[in-house]
C-alpha cells in the first residue's frame, strides 16, 4: 500500500499543530520528522521536546528521521516523546546491528537510511533487524532539493534484494524531491513510503497536493505490477 509521509521540515514551525492536523485531514498516512544535528548534516532542526509537543495533535504514526551522529544516545528519548518509527543513518552507525536492536527494544519500528552515495550492500548483513529502508533521493540536510535520478536504480536493487531474501514486509521509503513525476518513478522501482515536504507544505491546498502525489505513486505501482 502506498503511504504518504509529509515532512514537517517545510511546515510553518510557529503553527506546527495546525499544520499537522491539516495534512492529517488531507489524507497523510504518517508524519515525517527530520532531526538534524549540524554535524552529520549542515543544518539544525528539532529534538525530542518538539516530538512530545506535536504528539497530542495527531493520531498518525510519527516517522522520525535521525540525521545525527551518535543516534543511540537519543533513541530512547524520541520513543518516550512519542516516535513510532525511528530511522538512523548507516553512515554514522559503526555498531548498526546493535543500534537497530536498541530501536526495536525501545518499542519503535527500526529504519535504516542510506545517502545517495551509499550502496545497499552496506546493510545486507542487518536486514533481519530492519522494518524500513529509507533511500535518500537527495543529499540530506535541506528540504526543497531536486530528486537525484540515479537513486532509482538503487530502489530497484533494494526491491530485488528484499524479495530474494524473503523480507517482503520491509518498507522502502524515499525521501527528497518527491512530487508528482518523481513519486511515480520511485513507485515503479518499488518504493512504498513517500516523504514529501515542499510538495505538500508549499501548496495552499494540502489535500490536493497529497491526492496528486498519491495518484502519481499509485500509477507507478500499477506499472510495476
Ligand atoms: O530528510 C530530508 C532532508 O534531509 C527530507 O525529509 C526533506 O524534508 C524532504 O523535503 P522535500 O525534498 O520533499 O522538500
Ligand atoms: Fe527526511
Amino acid at each position: 500500500m502506498t503511504k504518504l509521509a509529509p515532512s514537517i521540515l517545510s511546515a510553518d514551525f510557529a503553527r506546527l499543530g495546525e499544520e499537522i492536523r491539516d495534512v492529517e485531514q488531507g489524507g497523510a498516512d504518517w508524519i515525517h520528522v527530520d532531526v538534524m544535528d549540524g554535524h552529520f548534516v549542515p543544518n539544525l532542526t528539532i529534538g525530542p521536546l518538539v516530538v512530545e509537543a506535536i504528539r497530542p495533535h495527531t493520531s498518525l504514526p510519527l516517522d522520525v528521521h535521525l540525521m545525527i551522529e551518535h543516534p543511540e544516545r537519543y533513541i530512547n528519548d524520541f520513543v518516550r516523546a512519542g516516535a513510532d518509527w525511528i530511522t538512523v543513518h548507516q553512515e554514522v552507525c559503526p555498531h548498526l546491528h546493535r543500534t537497530l536492536a536498541q530501536i526495536r527494544e525501545s518499542g519503535a519500528k527500526a529504519g535504516v537510511a542510506l545517502n545517495p552515495g551509499t550502496s545497499v550492500s552496506a546493510i545486507e548483513p542487518v536486514l533481519q533487524e530492519v522494518d524500513l529502508i529509507l533511500l535518500m533521493t537527495v543529499n540530506p540536510g535541506f528540504g526543497g532539493q531536486v530528486f537525484i535520478p540515479s537513486v532509482t536504480r538503487k530502489i530497484r536493487e533494494t526491491t530485488r534484494l528484499l524479495r530474494e531474501r524473503g523480507f517482503t514486509r520491509v518498507e522502502i521509503e524515499v525521501d527528497g524531491g518527491i512530487q508528482p513525476g518523481t513519486a511515480r518513478e520511485a513507485a515503479a522501482a518499488g518504493a512504498t513510503v513517500f516523504v514529501a515536504g515542499s510538495a505538500v507544505f508549499g501548496q495552499a491546498d494540502r489535500k490536493q497536493a497529497l491526492d496528486a502525489i498519491r495518484a502519481d505513486a499509485e500509477a507507478g505501482t500499477v506499472k510495476r505490477g
